[in-house]
């Protein structure tokens, strides 16, 4: 297993070109939140956002349009009841499941429009949906980010079984082969045939919505810095628990919002190379 260090930061994050827009820093559409949950959304926009992404479209239930655009209004949005083939076609990213709750039809709808491609995460509810509908997984750049209760969902293996040699022989299973993102204490990601070791991060960030914050700001890497799905995955995992460490010097919990307040500031140390508070 390669323990992930603050190597993966140094090496993804690059200055930007000058002669750029936002065009050149990811098309990003999140689907999610049901009327209960909003907040979700609301948590994977703003990490989306934060983490630099040029174009974020938020597709929700309708009630969660005013909450969203007053923490942010920078995201565009519209109703996920509505046909999103539109959206989905012009995004580079779409991340689907956060606060998803039932909505089957939402999810087979996504599965069926995306393209090999677009980068496609899933969270959350869509986890969920995918085990209890055995749905397959389409041809597209897949990452799969689930808790370990949402592994086991999926992967049938009981949450004290799940060991890397079992997690890569569930994950050769899934076709086209995902990325696994294991969030936990200590959370693992396999690729086809390697497993990273995160070693930072603690129970200070034991809050709901912690997960959605990583979701997006998995999307915005993957939007930005394209050269590697991995690394960009690697990435967002690193910096998500770097931030958190870095905020839980001084607090007892870290909230998922002012991780994503931090993410510019950790983006600019690393693009420029002042490391001196991580
Ligand atoms: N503010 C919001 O709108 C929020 C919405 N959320 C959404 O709520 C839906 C349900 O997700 P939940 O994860 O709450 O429910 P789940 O039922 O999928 O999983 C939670 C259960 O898994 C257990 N568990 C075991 N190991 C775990 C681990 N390592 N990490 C987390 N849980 C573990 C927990 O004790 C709990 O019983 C998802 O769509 C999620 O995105 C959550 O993200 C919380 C915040
Ligand atoms: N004790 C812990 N140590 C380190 N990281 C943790 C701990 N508890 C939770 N986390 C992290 O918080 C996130 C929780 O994700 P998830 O359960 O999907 O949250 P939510 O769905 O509520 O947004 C994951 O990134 C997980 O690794
Ligand atoms: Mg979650």
């Amino acid at each position: 297993m390669h323990k992930l260090t603050q190597e993966i930061l140094e090496q993804t994050i690059t200055k930007r070109a000058n002669a750029t827009h936002k065009g050149d820093y990811g098309r990003i559409l999140i689907i999610g939140g049901t009327e209960q949950y909003g907040g979700a959304v609301i948590m994977n926009a703003l990490a989306a956002v934060n983490s630099g992404s040029g174009l974020v479209t938020v597709a929700t239930h309708p009630s969660n349009f005013t909450a969203l655009h007053s923490h942010l209004p920078e995201a565009m949005v519209t109703d996920y009841t509505q046909d999103l083939t539109a959206f989905i076609t012009k995004a580079d990213v779409v991340l689907i499941g956060s606060g998803l709750g039932e909505q089957l039809a939402i999810l087979t709808a996504t599965l069926n429009s995306v393209r090999s491609d677009q980068i496609l995460i899933l969270d959350g509810s869509a986890l969920t949906l995918l085990a209890e509908h055995q749905l397959d997984l389409p041809d597209a750049r897949i990452v799969l980010t689930p808790h370990e209760m949402e592994w086991q969902r999926l992967s049938q293996i009981e949450i004290a079984e799940q060991t890397p040699a079992k997690n890569l022989a569930a994950l050769a299973t899934f076709k086209p082969s995902p990325i696994l993102v294991l969030k936990k204490y200590q959370t693992e990601i396999y690729t086809a045939d390697q497993v990273f070791q995160l070693t930072i991060g603690g129970p200070y960030q034991a809050t709901g919505g912690m997960g959605d914050t990583l979701a997006g700001m998995i999307a915005g890497f993957s939007g930005q810095f394209r050269t590697s799905l991995e690394q960009a995955v690697l990435a967002a995992v690193y910096a998500h628990s770097a931030i958190a460490d870095d905020l839980a010097r001084e607090r007892y919990v870290v909230l998922p919002t002012q991780i994503s307040a931090e993410i510019p500031k950790l983006m600019h140390d690393y693009a420029n190379k002042k490391l001196t508070n991580l």
